[in-house]
């Protein structure tokens, strides 16, 4: 079966056996071999060569392939939305908005390609001062399972924009999506050579990331890849790393007036996409007291009726499967952890059939816990912390070693002002869910979130490097020359 897609041809993989099963049924949708090292040598080979003539085509030339392919994911839009709703287990309405941030991903790129690496100069004494930006050369592309269409494509899109040429290696849990987003890159006309496809796991991963042909590599995914990436890359000052990694999210409930909204924006934090989102809010700061007691009664009675089910059931669900049996035992066993160190379960996760990857919500109270972990727990878990000052709550928001998204849900504009000044994250909110970023604005976090690499807008800050020259049309002699020079 052809797999990749190397120097402008599909081929079988030679490495390690892969399967992509839907996490409902365990059908087999895709399967294949992965990519070996020697297989991940031809696509850097392919990639190098092809390197000078797509940097040297016109921008112009480069926005037309990207707008096609833009036109090929409309065209095809429900048939990536059913991939990548079988693969993941989403919910198709949620997949399909996962087409359509992949389709808008060309134009918002395009635009911020112009704003943030475009050309610029102006006179500087006798000559002309030039920014301008250039490509890197080959860059690598590693995605995760929860966006397997949007999220390599925030990296995807721009890189090739700036004239890079791309490795990609999506997760191998999802590939058939993977396969379909590069159909569509070939149809767009791309030339040979500048977007390979390398499926595989961790063996291809490895081989591409020490690859000493590839000058950058784009990742999105675990905190725990994302340090032996860094790691990896040590002592290469050379290479461009941008690492787009978890989050242990905390979300602030302030004594708000409308008890509802704050239940309805924090259902859509925590549990969207089955919690399978790096913004998810996974820790819940709830204030003592009576009115803290009744905001989680209400919370525990509406995530309790949370529709979950298959990714194309009708009436839809809200809540789709985890992406796999196995991430659902890890969860049901972080739950049971926690259970066993003093947390309480005010809503117990459930995995109502042993064979499919479908959890219904789960929120435990953790405030007991002595040493909470400081874990992302990929899933619909949410840790409720109770507290009992506004201060303790922001210190108890900040005690993580991550720092991707946080937020409040408070009345007050001080209290937000002050939530502001103390967070440490790269989102913060106010009264509005912690997921749904917006790709027209940066997307990134601190600690061991990121790498300070910010993605969506920004990601073509991490795709070209600035040129800065002083030019002059004449070569000619300056007015005074510097002291101790004759001519
Ligand atoms: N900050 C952000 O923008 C986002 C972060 N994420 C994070 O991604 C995670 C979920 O995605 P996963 O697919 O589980 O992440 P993962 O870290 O397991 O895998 C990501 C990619 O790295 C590859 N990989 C795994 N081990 C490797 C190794 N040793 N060397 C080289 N490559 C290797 C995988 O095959 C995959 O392509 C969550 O932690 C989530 O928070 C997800 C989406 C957005
Ligand atoms: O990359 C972009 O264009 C915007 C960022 C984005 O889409 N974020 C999403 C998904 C993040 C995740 O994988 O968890 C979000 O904030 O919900």
């Amino acid at each position: 079966m052809s797999t990749h897609y190397i120097a402008g041809q599909w081929q079988p993989g030679l490495g390690e056996s892969l399967q992509s099963l839907d996490p409902v049924s365990q059908a087999v949708l895709w399967q294949g071999q992965g990519a070996t090292a020697a297989q991940v040598d031809a696509a850097v080979a392919a990639a190098r060569g092809a390197f000078s003539l797509w940097a040297a085509h016109s921008l112009d030339g480069r926005i037309a392939v990207l707008e096609r392919f833009a036109a090929c994911l409309k065209s095809r839009a429900d048939e990536v939305a059913r991939a990548i709703g079988e693969e993941t287990g989403k919910p198709l309405w949620e997949a399909a908005t996962e087409v359509t941030s992949m389709v808008n991903k060309v134009a918002i790129s395009i635009q911020s390609y112009r704003e943030r690496t475009g050309e610029k100069s102006g006179p500087l004494g006798d000559a002309t001062a030039v920014l301008r930006h250039k490509p890197h050369g080959v860059v690598a592309v590693f995605g995760p399972y929860n966006f397997p269409g949007h999220l390599p494509n925030g990296h995807i899109v721009p890189a090739l924009l700036a004239g890079n040429c791309v490795l990609f290696k999506p997760s191998e849990l999802t590939p058939k999506v993977a396969e379909l987003t590069v159909q569509c890159w070939i149809e767009a006309g791309l030339p040979e050579g500048v977007l390979s496809l390398l499926q595989g796991g961790r063996e291809t991963g490895v081989a591409l990331a020490g690859h000493p042909g590839i000058d950058g590599l784009f990742f999105t995914g675990s905190s725990r890849t994302g340090n032996l990436l860094h790691a990896q890359f040590a002592g290469r000052p050379d290479k461009i790393l941008a690492l787009e990694m978890g989050g242990n999210n905390p979300l602030i409930v302030d004594q708000v007036a409308d008890v509802d909204a704050a239940v309805y924006t924090i259902v859509q934090s925590a549990f969207i996409s089955a919690g399978q989102r790096c913004t998810c809010a996974r820790r819940l700061l709830v204030p003592q007291g009576e009115w803290g007691d009744a905001l989680l009664a209400r919370l525990v009675q509406v995530a309790g009726q949370i529709k979950v089910g298959r990714f194309d059931e009708q009436p839809a669900p809200f809540m789709g499967s985890v992406i796999s049996l196995q991430a659902a035992a890890q969860l049901m066993q972080a739950q049971q952890d926690l259970l066993a160190g003093d947390a309480t379960a005010l809503l117990a996760m459930t995995q109502p059939q042993a064979d499919a990857a479908l959890l219904t919500p789960g929120i435990l109270d953790v405030t007991a816990v002595g040493e909470r972990p400081d874990e992302e727990f990929f899933g619909p878990l949410l840790q409720v912390i109770r507290y009992d000052s506004f201060e303790s709550a922001i210190a108890e928001a900040n005690a993580t070693a991550y720092g991707l998204a946080a937020g409040l849900l408070s009345d007050s504009r001080a209290r937000f002002e002050q939530f502001w000044l103390h967070s440490r994250a790269g989102i913060v909110n106010w009264n509005k869910q912690l997921t749904g970023a917006a790709s027209t604005a940066p997307f990134g976090g601190i600690g061991a979130s990121g790498n300070h690499r910010a993605s969506a807008y920004y990601a073509a800050d991490y795709c070209a490097y600035p040129v800065a020259g002083l030019e002059s049309e004449n070569l000619t002699l300056p007015a005074t020359l510097t002291p101790g020079v004759t001519l």
